[in-house]
């Protein structure tokens, strides 16, 4: 599918699971059961990995289950067919969720707690202190270029504010791995575009493995090593790219063509798709 030298198509994945793998999906199928009885099949035998510290984009249109392979990494949901493995681990057994963290397309920030006090409740399920834990937020606040509006509540926050608050909540746990399903959609180009550098800034400075669920193309081909596209509902991988573009990546030549090479792979593919 790709003319371009920095992006290598692959099949999909059928090697045993492996502990470099920050997860593996091993021909997932899915269904949901419907009101009138019947039931909705969202994936088919999806297999594909996520190597650790890597940032794998799962691009596909509306409906082709992203949000689903999400919540079963993080153990929300469970597979009707094959396997999830998270760090190695069965999500089946026993699995130490507090290694992963999850950001959603909304920032779920509670309106009544300040910046501060959003971040802080990550860390309340554990044994952490308060003092510790509003010190930890301090840092992750300060991480994402926050330090100055820790009191500040959601209401007097920019959206661009909001998604850094929700970022830094979702780090400070300091997980191993980040499930983020369509975190920036709902910003402005202009803040997407810094809220992408910050986060590939972020993943510099962590050793952290990233899925990030995306509709966009172009946001897909900004930020993954690997890109893993789903055709429609039942989601299947459709194909696989793997990119060694160097960052930043936006505008550049290579990264348009393989934009252009992408949108020409999923073109027909589906109607709702808005490349
Ligand atoms: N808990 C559920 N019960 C019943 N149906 C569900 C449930 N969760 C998801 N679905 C259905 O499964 C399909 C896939 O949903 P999912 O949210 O995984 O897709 P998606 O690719 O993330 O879509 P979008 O890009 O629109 O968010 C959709 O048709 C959705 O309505």
């Amino acid at each position: 599918m790709d003319a371009t030298p920095h992006a290598t198509p692959t099949t999909s994945s059928h090697a045993p699971p492996d502990h470099r793998h920050a997860l593996a999906f091993r021909h997932v199928g899915k269904r949901f059961g419907r009101a009138d009885g019947t039931s909705l099949e969202v994936l088919r035998d999806v297999s594909f990995d996520v190597p650790a510290g890597s940032v794998v984009s799962i691009l596909g249109p509306s409906g082709s289950g992203k949000s689903t392979l999400l919540n079963m990494a993080a153990g929300l949901l469970t597979p009707d067919e094959g396997r999830v493995l998270v760090l190695g681990h069965e999500t089946s057994g026993t699995v130490d969720w507090s290694r992963l963290g999850y950001m959603f397309q909304d920032d779920r920030l509670l309106p009544w707690r300040s910046a501060l006090g959003n971040v802080a409740l990550a860390l309340e399920a554990g044994s952490i202190g308060s003092r510790e834990r509003r010190r930890r937020a301090e840092h992750e606040l300060a991480r994402v270029g926050l330090a100055d509006f820790a009191g500040a509540y959601p209401h007097q926050l920019s959206g661009g504010m909001r998604s850094r608050v929700a970022l830094a909540r979702s780090l400070v746990t300091e997980p191993d791995i980040l499930l983020m399903d369509e975190p920036f959609s709902r910003l402005d180009a202009q803040t997407r575009t810094t809220m992408h550098h910050e986060l590939l800034r972020i993943h510099r400075e962590r050793a952290m493995s990233i899925v990030f669920v995306t509709h966009d193309v172009e946001e897909a081909v900004i930020l993954a090593d690997h890109i893993v596209m789903l055709s429609p509902r039942p989601g299947r991988v459709h194909a696989e790219t793997t990119v060694t573009l160097p960052h930043p990546r936006l505008g550049t030549p290579q990264a348009q063509a393989l934009v252009a090479d992408l949108r020409a792979a999923i073109a027909g593919l589906s109607s709702d798709w808005v490349i």
